[in-house]
């Protein structure tokens, strides 16, 4: 049997560091840690310098490519410059094969080739990391499900895909085999996270088990959460309760589109949508179907139940692994187990003492988060109308759209799509690049316009990993393949997509009424 090369598992990075005086090394990190620190898991970003004790090396984020730091926010630059002298010295990060192992699961991606040794690949992982590394799992096939979750087959180990994993000071438990998870999407998380101020509005449409939604809940932000897995739902509420936010975050199991218009439906109003009727089957009327409940005057409020199952575990508790797996149509609520008797029973709560400002959607909700890049722009179709002037106060939202952009398209066409969809101009569009998962980056960089503004921090890491791949690399808790092509087992290489973000601030979205 051939020998195991543990270099093979090598992985260089080559970055950048800052010197500075070592008393200055918290107030660096403050200062970077919003996306510009290097975030290995099990990795210090400070570090000593070798030439002299005064000082420590900061190391920066791979998106930092350039020693200028041109690719960093200016204002962040300059506070930099405030701080200290600014000295960018290069930085060779060594990933070893020990690296490569920790948590209990191991995810591979097994190329065809290889697949014939898949149990001997493996079987060794497993024995060199016991019991660090406690299951290991190959992906199978390409992502179909609309819940993008992979398939795995168990190759060594025992059958647990429970984990937690921990993103900027929260904790996240997921079954890596029942929802969706991207560790590599962190930055982006936390970025636009950043952009929100305590007390906004949030609604997040495609939530997942909430990397948007409990950061900005910590942040003291009143989010509704939706997703249309009820395995995420599930996984949401428990991080939601894991990271004491659950007064903040009124959870949903339902399409995207269902949630947005039983969301803006007016208690009382006798104008209400196909969809929203459809909701108000499952919900109370008012088409609210928050975590829990509505209090007596119809806000979005603190009112909650202990103990019980809420108007939304309804829906979720109905759910079974088969169902899972099914295709909801758009526009259907997936809650068939719920009805309207059993949610009026849960309205009769208590207040709790604390928790967010009631509010009422209707009239302000602050910002959207659409993350389901691979069709967000279809549902932008549902903010035609949907908020009525009569109703809302303040100014307009923004819409946080991801999406991707294929080799073929523009930031032109893409803006082009959004107004079809939205039937409205969309006036201050801001495209941010997430992150490259194309093979052929430098092309399709060629084929961005810039005739909107790019913002300067985007992110620019590439991955040499598609996007369904992207999704379950990173758990920390996984071993990674590495990327050197001479290894046993290599990732999957990305189709030709790049990854775009875009902000579709100020759209005017106001229906004529
Ligand atoms: C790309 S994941 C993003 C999850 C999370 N926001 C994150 O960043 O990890 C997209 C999520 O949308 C959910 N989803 C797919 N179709 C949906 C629909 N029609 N309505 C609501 N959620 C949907 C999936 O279950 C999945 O959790």
């Amino acid at each position: 049997m051939e020998k195991l090369d543990e270099s093979k598992f090598e992985q260089r990075l080559e970055l950048w560091a800052l010197r500075i005086p070592r008393e200055l090394a918290s107030a660096v990190t403050r200062l970077l840690r919003s996306g510009y620190l290097l975030d290995k898991s099990r990795v210090k970003p400070v570090v000593e310098d070798p030439e002299s004790d005064k000082n420590r090396l900061v190391v920066l984020s791979e998106k930092i490519q350039k020693p200028d730091l041109s690719d960093m926010p200016q204002q962040m630059h300059d506070s930099l410059k405030q701080l200290c002298n600014v000295d960018v010295v290069p930085y060779t990060l060594t990933l070893g094969y020990s690296y490569w192992s920790a948590g209990h699961v191991a995810h591979l991606n097994i190329s065809d080739d290889l697949l014939a040794y898949k149990d001997v690949i493996a079987k060794v992982i497993y024995d060199k990391n016991y019991p660090r590394i406690q299951t290991v799992v190959n992906k199978v096939g390409t992502i179909t499900n609309e819940f993008r979750v992979p398939k795995f087959e168990i190759l060594a180990g025992r059958n647990d895909m429970v984990t937690e994993v921990k993103q900027y000071g929260a904790t996240f438990r997921l079954d890596y085999g029942l929802v969706y998870w991207n560790s590599r999407l962190e930055h982006e998380h936390i970025r636009l996270v950043s952009l929100f101020k305590k007390g906004d509005v949030i609604c997040d449409m495609f939530s997942g088990i909430g990397p948007f939604s409990i950061p900005a809940a910590q942040k003291g932000c009143v989010v509704y959460a939706n997703d249309l897995n009820p395995d995420s739902v599930h996984y949401l509420k428990t991080n939601a309760k894991i990271n004491k936010v659950e007064d903040y975050i009124f959870t949903y199991n339902m399409d995207a589109r269902v949630f947005m218009q039983s969301l803006m439906s007016v208690p009382g109003s006798e104008t209400r949508s196909d969809s929203q009727v459809a909701a108000d089957e499952c919900y109370p009327k008012g088409g609210i179907p928050a975590n829990e409940n509505l209090s007596s005057n119809g806000n979005h409020n603190d009112v909650r139940e202990d103990g019980q199952n809420s108007a939304n575990d309804t829906c979720v508790a109905s759910a079974t692994a088969k169902k899972r797996q099914q295709t909801s149509k758009e526009g259907e609520l997936d809650c068939q187990d719920g009805d309207a008797s059993q949610t009026k029973k849960r309205n009769n709560k208590r207040v709790r003492g604390s928790g967010p400002p009631p509010t009422k959607p209707w009239e302000h909700f602050d910002h959207v988060l659409m993350n389901l890049p691979a069709s967000a722009l279809q549902f932008l179709d549902c903010f035609d109308g949907l908020i009525e002037k009569k109703h809302w106060t303040g100014s307009l939202p923004s819409i946080h759209c991801y999406c991707f952009i294929r080799s073929t398209e523009s930031e032109e066409s893409i803006l082009s799509e959004a107004q079809n969809r939205l039937n409205a101009k969309i006036a201050e569009p801001i495209f941010h690049r997430v992150r490259d998962v194309a093979p052929n980056k430098i092309d399709l960089n060629c084929q961005l316009k810039t005739d909107y503004q790019i913002i300067s921090d985007a992110l620019m890491i590439s991955f040499d990993i598609a996007t369904e791949d992207a999704s379950v690399a990173a758990v920390k808790t996984l071993v990674v393949a590495p990327s050197n092509s001479e290894a046993w087992y290599h990732w999957f290489t990305g189709s030709a997509l790049l990854c775009s973000y875009a902000v579709f601030a100020r759209i005017c979205i106001f229906s004529s009424s």
